[in-house]
């Protein structure tokens, strides 16, 4: 699923990421980061905690594709092992490590501009599963109310690789 507002996937998001997410053979989720210089944080190289966004997007898609469920990100972790250039694209390779009670451990590799590229950056994360009411209590109504219409228009509830 996606949520076009999302500053991860959302197609419409002004400087936002743009990453797109899909699931592939080995029950793993496959994303690609297009890095711009809109991203930069050293000159010429990504910044890192837009690195870590787009590991929290593509993890949060493999929670949400593979398990369809809401959830929300505890924790999550990152070792940057190379400089990631403005221009490279990074590809994403994500996958589902356990689910413990509300618990849910993924991790994920990024490979700089081939699927075998060499390893730029890795991540593991813990997301909990929340009720939907995590998101009508503590977000703006108007977004909620703006997503749910979304859901019906499109009548894609949870697609796998909508
Ligand atoms: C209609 C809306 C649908 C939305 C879809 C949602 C999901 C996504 C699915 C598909 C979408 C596709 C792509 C999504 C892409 C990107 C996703 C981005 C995700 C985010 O960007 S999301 C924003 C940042 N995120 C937050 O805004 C969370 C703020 N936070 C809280 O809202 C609470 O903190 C919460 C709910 C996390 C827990 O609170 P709580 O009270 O419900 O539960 P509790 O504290 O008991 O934790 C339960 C067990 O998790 C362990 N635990 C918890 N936190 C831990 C930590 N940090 N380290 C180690 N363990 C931890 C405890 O130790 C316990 O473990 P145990 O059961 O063993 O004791």
């Amino acid at each position: 699923m996606h949520y076009n507002e999302c500053f991860g996937c959302g197609d419409d998001v002004e400087g936002g990421l743009h990453i797109q997410s899909a699931v592939a053979e080995g029950m793993v989720v496959v994303s690609q980061f297009e890095v711009t210089d809109a991203h930069q944080g050293a000159p010429g190289l990504a910044h890192g905690g837009l690195l870590a966004c787009a590991f929290d997007e593509a993890l949060g898609s493999t929670v949400g594709n593979l398990l369809r469920r809401p959830a929300v990100t505890g924790r999550l972790e990152t070792d940057f092992r190379r400089p990631v250039p403005v221009g490279s694209t990074l590809h994403i390779v994500a996958r589902l490590d356990g689910v413990a009670g509300r618990k849910i451990y993924v991790s994920a590799d990024g490979r700089l501009d081939a699927e075998d590229g060499p390893i730029a950056v890795q991540a593991r994360a813990l997301f909990v599963t929340v009720g939907f009411e995590h998101f009508t209590s503590h977000g703006h109504t108007d977004a909620m109310q703006k997503f749910r219409q979304a859901r019906t228009r499109e009548r894609e509830d949870w697609d796998i690789n909508p």
